[in-house]
Formats: C-alpha cells, sequence, structure tokens
C-alpha cells in the first residue's frame, strides 16, 4: 500500500493556466525589494495589507483564472458572449478576493490583466509568442460589456482629475508596459547574468519609469508619479538591481514612495502579467500539461 498517489497527474488547459496565473502572483507578491510594495520584508506603504494576505487572494483567484479559460475554449473567439462570461466571471473573481481579504483589494487590477491574457491565451493554447496573447487579450478589452457596473472607482477618479485612463487603456493597448519594457528588461537582466530576483526587480522598474500607475496617483498625485518614473529610471541608469549602485538608488526609491504614501500597485500587477506572458511565451508545459 502506497501512502502518496505518485501518478502524474494530467491537467486540463484551463487548470494549467489558472495555476500559470496564481504562480505568477505569487512571485510578484514574494519578489524583493520591491519599491513601497509588499514583499518577504514587510508592507511597503500599505497598513492593510501583508504578505499572507497577498498569497490568500492569489490562492483564491484560481476558480475565475479556471473559469475564464473554460469559457474561452467553450466560446471559442472573441465576441460580446466571451467578453461578457469574462466580465462576470471576473466581478465573482472580485468577490472572491474581497471575501478572502476581509474586503481589501489586493488585485483587483490583477485580475483584470491575468483575466484577459489568460482568456487569451486559451483561445488559441498553440500560438503563445507574446505578441500575440496580448493582440487577443486587446480586442476583448476593447469590447464594452454592458452588464459591468461604473462605479466612482479610484481609477475612474483619477481619470477624471489627471486624464490618465489607467489599466483600461493598457490592456486595450496591448499591455505596451509588459511588451515594450518589462519583458525586454527581464530578457536583458537575464542575458547580463544578473540572476532570476534581480532580473524580475528590473522588469518592474522598467515598467515604473513609464506607467501611469493610478494606484500611485490617487494616493499621491503627480508628485508621487514622477518621483516613481524618475527614481525608477535612475536605479536601471546606476546598473539596476544587481548592482551596488542600483540597490543604493532601490533603497532611496523605497523610502521616498513611502514617505509619498504612493504605492505602484498597477506596476505590480503588470509585473505579474510579464511573468504568465514569460511562461507560457517559453511553452511551459501549456500544451501537454502532465505534471
Ligand atoms: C477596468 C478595471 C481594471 C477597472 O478599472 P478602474 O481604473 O476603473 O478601477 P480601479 O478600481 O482603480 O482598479 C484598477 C486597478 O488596476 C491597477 N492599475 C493601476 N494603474 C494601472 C495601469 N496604468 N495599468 C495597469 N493596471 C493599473 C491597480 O491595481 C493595483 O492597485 C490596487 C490597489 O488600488 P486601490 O484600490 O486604489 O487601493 P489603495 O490605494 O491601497 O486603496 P486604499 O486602501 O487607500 O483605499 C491593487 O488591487 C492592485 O491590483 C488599480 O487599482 C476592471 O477592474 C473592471 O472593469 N473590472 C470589471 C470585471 C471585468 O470586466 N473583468 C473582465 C476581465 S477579467
Ligand atoms: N506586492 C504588492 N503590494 C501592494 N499592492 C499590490 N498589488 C499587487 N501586488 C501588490
Amino acid at each position: 500500500m502506497h501512502a502518496f498517489n505518485l501518478q502524474p497527474k494530467t491537467l486540463s488547459l484551463a487548470e494549467r493556466l489558472a495555476d500559470l496565473a496564481v504562480d505568477a502572483l505569487i512571485d510578484e507578491a514574494d519578489l524583493s525589494p520591491k519599491p513601497a510594495l509588499v514583499d518577504r520584508r514587510g508592507n511597503g506603504a500599505h497598513t492593510d495589507l501583508h504578505l499572507g494576505l497577498m498569497h490568500a487572494s492569489a490562492l483564491s483567484l484560481w476558480p475565475a483564472f479556471k473559469a475564464m479559460a473554460d469559457a474561452a475554449i467553450e466560446f471559442g473567439e472573441i465576441g460580446m458572449p466571451l467578453r461578457e462570461a469574462v466580465g462576470r466571471i471576473g466581478r465573482e473573481g472580485e468577490q472572491a478576493m474581497l471575501d478572502t481579504t476581509g474586503g481589501v483589494n489586493t488585485h483587483r487590477g490583477a485580475i483584470w490583466a491575468l483575466g484577459l491574457l489568460v482568456t487569451a491565451a486559451a483561445l488559441d493554447p498553440e500560438s503563445t509568442a507574446a505578441s500575440s496573447v496580448s493582440i487577443r487579450a486587446a480586442r476583448l478589452a476593447l469590447l464594452d460589456d454592458r452588464y459591468a457596473p461604473r462605479p466612482l472607482s479610484h481609477g475612474a477618479q483619477v481619470a477624471q482629475r489627471y486624464g490618465a485612463r489607467g489599466a483600461r487603456e493598457e490592456a486595450q493597448l496591448g499591455f505596451p508596459a509588459v511588451l515594450q519594457r518589462a519583458l525586454p528588461q527581464l530578457k536583458c537582466s537575464r542575458a547580463a547574468g544578473h540572476g532570476e530576483q534581480n532580473a524580475r526587480l528590473d522588469a518592474l522598474l522598467a515598467i515604473m519609469t513609464n506607467l501611469a500607475d493610478t494606484c500611485v496617483l490617487y494616493r499621491a498625485g503627480e508628485q508621487g508619479l514622477h518621483t516613481m518614473q524618475l527614481g525608477a529610471q535612475a536605479v536601471l541608469d546606476a546598473g539596476g538591481s544587481a548592482s551596488l549602485a542600483g540597490r543604493r538608488r532601490l533603497h532611496e526609491l523605497d523610502q521616498q514612495l513611502i514617505a509619498l504614501n504612493a504605492s505602484p500597485g498597477g506596476a505590480a500587477d503588470l509585473l505579474a502579467a510579464c511573468l504568465f506572458i514569460d511562461r507560457i511565451e517559453s511553452g511551459d508545459g501549456l500544451i501537454q500539461g502532465v505534471f
């Protein structure tokens, strides 16, 4: 008699994609030291978040990601039926997140970005190039879900005040912060032998150099956004997070953003999107699905 069943388990495509999405969220949360964000060191600029909550939130989203992938397989094409199904599942995912965190918004932007990308990957699992997946995700994001409530979210308030269109626009443009900044930086830092954790930190910084992060704008206005963008560029210019000079700049940026209460939560979500795309692009078990 065996205590454990050691037979490899065959996962469905939807289960595999949900695993990859949750892994990307957990890897993002664990990555340290991230400026002003929750990580292994502490809570950054947040009083209501901690690493355990980020992990619990990520795990609570697995059923939603799987359901989005299943919907993509069922509908089989980009159109209103799929967009509305994914919108409904996304809202249910948000509710599962809030139930898990006691009402704290841990991953709203990530549900949006990763939800669209999971759906896009499931629509055509043999076409996993970053550019192909992001174009399919953008086409979905461009469809208007008539059932979506229009709350006066932080993002909507920031759009009124500063004209920044935040997470919605980033997806509708095909995730330029990921494709044009994070993924190239991730690959460049890896190729330079900087180590995986430093390469991921550099990818996050590359996003922060340019993103109109509505989380930062809401909490710290344009001063916070400029501090984030210029500070992230300064770290990369100093040699990135693998270099001593870059680490010093990163520490300064962390202190400055915390002093301003500016948390780059949108950039963190897009790093998770980058890690997800990086994995599916490398073929990481998407088609075969046996583990
Ligand atoms: C289209 C939606 C994303 C809604 O967008 P909107 O801008 O109206 O809503 P927000 O509630 O503000 O959420 C947007 C979140 O996206 C992240 N983000 C910010 N800027 C960008 C950007 N430029 N590009 C990409 N992503 C961005 C960010 O998420 C992170 O920050 C969260 C914390 O933010 P906040 O609630 O403001 O929290 P605090 O400042 O800490 O609040 P207090 O504690 O002080 O009160 C954190 O969760 C990170 O994830 C923005 O928050 C979309 O959500 C939507 O329409 N959903 C409906 C369902 C649907 O259709 N789904 C379809 C497919 S899944
Ligand atoms: N690590 C993190 N810290 C704070 N907010 C976040 N939103 C997504 N990831 C986050």
